[in-house]
């Protein structure tokens, strides 16, 4: 299915997290014809979205159709949903699904757009899902090259749904596929979630990098190697090789590490400017996975003794002052080994 005709299973879908993201996959959703609701934990935000059709503050200028409303009370987003699809950062999704919980009907299914490894336990969000909720029920999550901005603007993009359960990845591609818009199914959910929450440390790194003026040399050795980097960890965690060729993985660490759209990307270039982490958050006024993802990724990288050494190199940059020379210098001088 792949038209600008409006989805012939139409769905009533609930969006739990009204940011950029869950904003930009609602829209996307009402656009194929279903039927959404977006909740978001802020009321007065919410309450701005319903009256100004739009959210301005996280996605200004992109219209709501006539089938998403934004909703002030959780239970009504939930009632008669079939699917829920969760798009919070990484450090609210354990609280929302606890939240969530409780509401639940026995036959709905449950998604998310989350990238990032949780903090305190080392978890990749299926596993905080999985411990949450129970492992019953299907449950997918959707990742890939994908800028809410450009997705709120209808601009042709390509995705990653990965699923537990292959009937869930397949309904939720069709839900969302159009003439502007392709999901790809994948049954990887450890690859894809790797792919999505190693890809900011990187883009991180990517700005550091081109912020202080290093060429186009080193931003592609650091996306090669990264890709590599993130293979090794991801294999170790259980997923497979040729999920990081994909868009979940490959497409994503490309997009972040080279447009100025990515937020990750920005952190970086902020911070080779001078700004401190704090500094810089301020001004991009979004969440920034990375920054977190950094701490995150080495604690699981070193705990399973899986060799990272970009993404060591841009944790001891946010975390143990080290300058971005030095950075280079300790890359630069490991041992030569092949390829
Ligand atoms: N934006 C993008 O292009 C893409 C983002 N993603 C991923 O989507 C996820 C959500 O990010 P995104 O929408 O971009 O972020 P934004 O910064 O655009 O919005 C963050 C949203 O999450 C809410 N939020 C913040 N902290 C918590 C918390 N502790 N618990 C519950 N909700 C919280 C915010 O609410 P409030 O306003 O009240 O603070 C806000 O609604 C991230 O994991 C991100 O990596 C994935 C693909 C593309
Ligand atoms: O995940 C994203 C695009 O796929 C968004 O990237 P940033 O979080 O770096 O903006």
């Amino acid at each position: 299915m792949n038209s600008n005709a409006p989805a012939t299973d139409v769905q009533s879908i609930a969006v739990i997290g009204a940011g950029s993201w869950g904003t930009a996959l609602a829209l996307q959703l009402a656009r194929r014809g279903h039927e959404v609701r977006l909740w978001g934990r802020d009321q007065q935000q919410v309450a701005a979205m319903a009256a100004d059709g739009e959210n301005r503050r996280y996605l200004p200028g992109a219209k709501f159709p006539a089938k998403l409303s934004a909703v002030k009370d959780l239970q009504h987003c939930l009632d008669d949903a079939a699917i829920i699809l969760v798009a919070v950062p990484s450090h609210g999704l354990r609280e929302t699904l606890t939240q969530l919980k409780p509401r639940l009907r026995d036959n709905v299914r449950l998604c998310w757009a989350t990238k990032g490894f949780e903090l305190s336990t080392g978890k990749l969000p299926h596993q905080v899902a999985a411990e949450v909720l129970g492992d019953q029920r299907p449950m997918a999550v959707l990742s890939g090259p994908t800028f809410a901005r450009e997705v709120g603007d209808g601009l042709p993009t390509a995705m990653t749904i990965a699923a537990n359960d292959e009937q869930f990845a397949t309904d939720l591609a069709n839900a969302l596929s159009g003439d502007n818009f392709r999901a790809y199914t994948s049954s990887d959910m450890i690859g894809v979630e790797v792919g999505g929450a190693v890809k900011n440390v990187l883009a991180i790194g990517a700005g550091i990098s081109d912020g202080l003026g290093f060429g186009a040399n080193t931003r592609i050795a650091m996306i090669t190697r990264g890709l590599v980097e993130m293979t090794r960890l991801g294999v170790a965690l259980g997923a497979q090789t040729e999920t990081f060729m994909g868009l979940a993985g490959m497409g994503d660490l490309v997009l972040t590490c080279t447009d100025n759209l990515s937020r990750n990307r920005r952190m970086g270039l902020l911070l080779a400017d001078g700004r401190s982490i704090d500094e810089a958050q301020q001004e991009i006024q979004q969440v920034v996975e990375g920054v977190l993802a950094a701490k995150a990724v080495k604690e699981v990288a070193d705990k399973l003794g899986v060799e990272m050494p970009i993404c060591q190199q841009v944790y001891r940059i946010l975390y143990e002052g080290v300058s971005a020379s030095e950075a280079v210098g300790a890359l630069m001088g490991r041992r030569l080994k092949p390829e």
